[in-house]
C-alpha cells in the first residue's frame, strides 16, 4: 500500500474589478488573509484568470504588470510570510511591448516555481486582438509532485493536458475567467479533462459581472476518478478540499489507460 501525499487546497472564487489593479491587489491581500487563518491551513492556494485587471482589453497595455514586477514581490512575500505554496491564478503582465495572460507560481520559501503564459487566446473575448499567446508548456514541481498549468480557454484543447499529464503532470490548475452561458462546457470540460488523464483538476474561475457578461464560479476540485470533491456556486467564497495524491497512482492502476494508448494508430 502506498503512502498518502495530502494537500490542502484553499480556491479564492473572488470578483475582479475591472480596470482597477489597485482595488484587486487589496481585495485579494483581505481574501489570502481569510484563506489562512483556517484550523486547516492551505498547502496550496489558487485565484481566478486576469484578477489584476479583468479584461480591460483597450487599456491593458497602460495597466498590465511590467514583468510582473508588483506581483511577484507581494505573492513571493506572502507565501514566505505564511508559508504557503501560491497558484497567482493570472495576471496581465507586460514583457518588453507585448502583453500577455501569465500564471506565475510560489513555493512555501516564497521562490518562484512556475510562470506560464495563456498558449490559446480566446477570439471571442477579443483576446488575440490585444495580447500575445505563450510559447511554453506549463509544467512544474509542486512539492516534488509534477503539476500543470491551463488558463481558461486552455481545456478546450485536450492535447495539451494530455502532452502535460504524459510529461507527468499528476495535478492541473486552471485559473479563468469564463461566463454564462456555457456553464455546462466548463464542467463537462474540466471533468473530461480529469477523467482521461486520471489526475486532480483544480479550477478556480471569476464571479460578477463586466459589461454585459456574467461570470459563473463554479470554481472546482476534481479528482483523477472525475468525482467533483468541492463546487462553488456564483457567489464570492472560499473553497476548500484536500486531495491526496496517491489516488492519482491508484486511478492509474486501476484502468492502465497510460499503458492502453495506441498512439501509431492516432
Ligand atoms: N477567458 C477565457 O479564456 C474564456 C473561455 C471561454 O469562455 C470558453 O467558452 O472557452
Amino acid at each position: 500500500m502506498s503512502q498518502s501525499q495530502l494537500l490542502n487546497l484553499a480556491l479564492i472564487q473572488m470578483d475582479i474589478a475591472i480596470g482597477e489593479p489597485d482595488v484587486n491587489y487589496a481585495v485579494l491581500e483581505t481574501k489570502l488573509l481569510e484563506a489562512v487563518d483556517a484550523a486547516q491551513k492551505p498547502d496550496v492556494i489558487i485565484f481566478p484568470e486576469m484578477w489584476n485587471t479583468g479584461y480591460a482589453l483597450t487599456e491593458i497595455h497602460q495597466l498590465a504588470d511590467v514583468n510582473g514586477e508588483r506581483t511577484k514581490a507581494f505573492l513571493s512575500t506572502f507565501a514566505r510570510t505564511h508559508q504557503v505554496n501560491i497558484i497567482g491564478g493570472s495576471i496581465a503582465d507586460k514583457k518588453e511591448d507585448r502583453v500577455l495572460n501569465t500564471i506565475y507560481a510560489w513555493d512555501r520559501e516564497g521562490n518562484e516555481i512556475a510562470e506560464y503564459s495563456k498558449i490559446h487566446l480566446f477570439r471571442l473575448m477579443d483576446e488575440e486582438k490585444f495580447l500575445h499567446s505563450g510559447e511554453q508548456l506549463g509544467l512544474f514541481e509542486l512539492e516534488g509532485v509534477p503539476a500543470g498549468a491551463m488558463i481558461c480557454y486552455d481545456i478546450r484543447f485536450p492535447e495539451l493536458s494530455r502532452k502535460l499529464a504524459l510529461d507527468g503532470a499528476r495535478i492541473m490548475f486552471v485559473p479563468a475567467e469564463w461566463p454564462h452561458p456555457r456553464l455546462h462546457h466548463w464542467r463537462t470540460l474540466l471533468m473530461a479533462r480529469a477523467i482521461e488523464n486520471q489526475m486532480y483538476v483544480v479550477s478556480c474561475n471569476r464571479v460578477g459581472t463586466s459589461g454585459t457578461t456574467n461570470f459563473f464560479g463554479h470554481s472546482m476540485v476534481i479528482d483523477p476518478w472525475g468525482e467533483v470533491l468541492v463546487e462553488g456556486d456564483e457567489n464570492e467564497a472560499i473553497l476548500r478540499a484536500t486531495i491526496d495524491l496517491e489516488e492519482v497512482v491508484r486511478v492509474r492502476g486501476k484502468i492502465p489507460v497510460f499503458e492502453d494508448r495506441r498512439p501509431h494508430l492516432y
